[in-house]
């Protein structure tokens, strides 16, 4: 079974209430941050704390932990505690400031299993994002959009102008390399209107889903990121149609006017399995 990926909360570790919520809330997964969201002073007891709240329920979300840079002074204490009393309650370790494979290497050499993720956040990040994405032990990959604005010297725009190049060479890096990538936060918590747009272009650019910084983006996130009903039906007809034409011997159908060839049925395979997948967890 797919797992979906519509919409990525983080919570600060250090933030027991959020915590203790995240088990009800509507999201795809959970990121426990230990890097931003948690104070210089309050990481050691952020990262104590964590195996014990990890080992929680949380129903079919996926768990993925993030820790400090491996260039802070907090990052190997937060892979080595990962790697002893955190991996075997986590779906994924989520690394920060990943520049190079051989960033991925150091945290990889300190935690023997666990999948990784990365955070693309940094112009060498992008100038790399095939060399990342390649990595054996990755699965998943992350956009840092604060960071890399900042980095770049560019102006949060709405249409993201100066980080599309960034963006799509990390999104054609994922997909050469099979791997999931979800999309940055939006920072307006209270601002729908714009957290759609930018779900929006998200989606449209081939994002598996959006990290998420609030409980009420949610909504938005996991609505904008499914199938909708007539993408469903319409899938489920090209299937329909395409057996049709295999049996009668013939390679297309044509379904609403337009051609449909196998790599279509793919495509509508793949609608369908997700839709499943967000059915199963809304049964939950
Ligand atoms: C952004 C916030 C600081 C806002 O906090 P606050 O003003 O307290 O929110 P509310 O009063 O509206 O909260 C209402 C209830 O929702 C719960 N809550 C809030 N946020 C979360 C959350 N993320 N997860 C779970 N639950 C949450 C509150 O506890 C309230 O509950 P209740 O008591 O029942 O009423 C705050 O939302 C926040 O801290 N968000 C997370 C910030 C964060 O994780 N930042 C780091 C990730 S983004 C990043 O690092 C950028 C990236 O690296 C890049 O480069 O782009
Ligand atoms: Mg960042």
């Amino acid at each position: 079974m797919i797992r979906p990926f519509r919409s990525v909360l983080y919570i600060p570790a250090a933030n027991a209430r959020a915590i203790e919520k995240a088990r009800t809330l509507a999201a795809d997964a959970i990121i426990f941050d230990l890097e931003d969201a948690v104070a210089p002073d309050a990481k050691a007891d952020a990262r104590a704390a964590l195996p014990q709240a990890l080992a929680q329920d949380y129903g079919r979300r996926a768990k993925i932990v993030r820790i400090n840079g491996m260039d802070s002074v907090w990052g190997e204490d937060d892979a080595r505690a990962f790697a002893s009393g955190m991996a075997a309650h986590a779906d994924a370790l989520l690394i920060p400031k990943v520049s190079t494979g051989a960033d991925l290497d150091r945290v990889a050499a300190l935690v023997p299993d666990a999948p990784l993720w990365a955070m693309l956040e940094t112009p060498l990040a992008m100038l790399n994002a095939a060399e990342i994405a390649a990595h054996p032990r990755l699965e998943g990959m992350v956009m840092g959009t604060n960071d890399l604005a900042k980095e770049i010297g560019s102006r949060l725009r709405p249409d993201r102008l100066a980080m599309l190049t960034g963006i799509g060479l990390c999104i054609l890096a994922a997909r050469a390399h099979g791997r999931l990538i979800l999309d940055g936060v939006y920072n307006a918590f209270k601002d729908d209107e714009g957290l759609r747009a930018e779900s929006e272009q998200s989606r449209d650019l081939g994002f598996d889903g959006k990290t998420l910084i609030h409980p009420a983006q949610l909504a938005t996130a996991n609505e904008v990121f499914a199938p909708t009903a007539d993408e469903i039906d319409l899938s489920r007809r090209q299937i329909e149609a395409f057996e049709i034409a295999q049996a009668e011997g013939r390679g297309v159908a044509v379904v609403d006017g337009r051609l449909v060839e196998n790599l279509h049925v793919d495509t509508a395979r793949a609608t369908l399995a997700k839709a499943e997948a967000i059915a199963a967890m809304a049964a939950e």
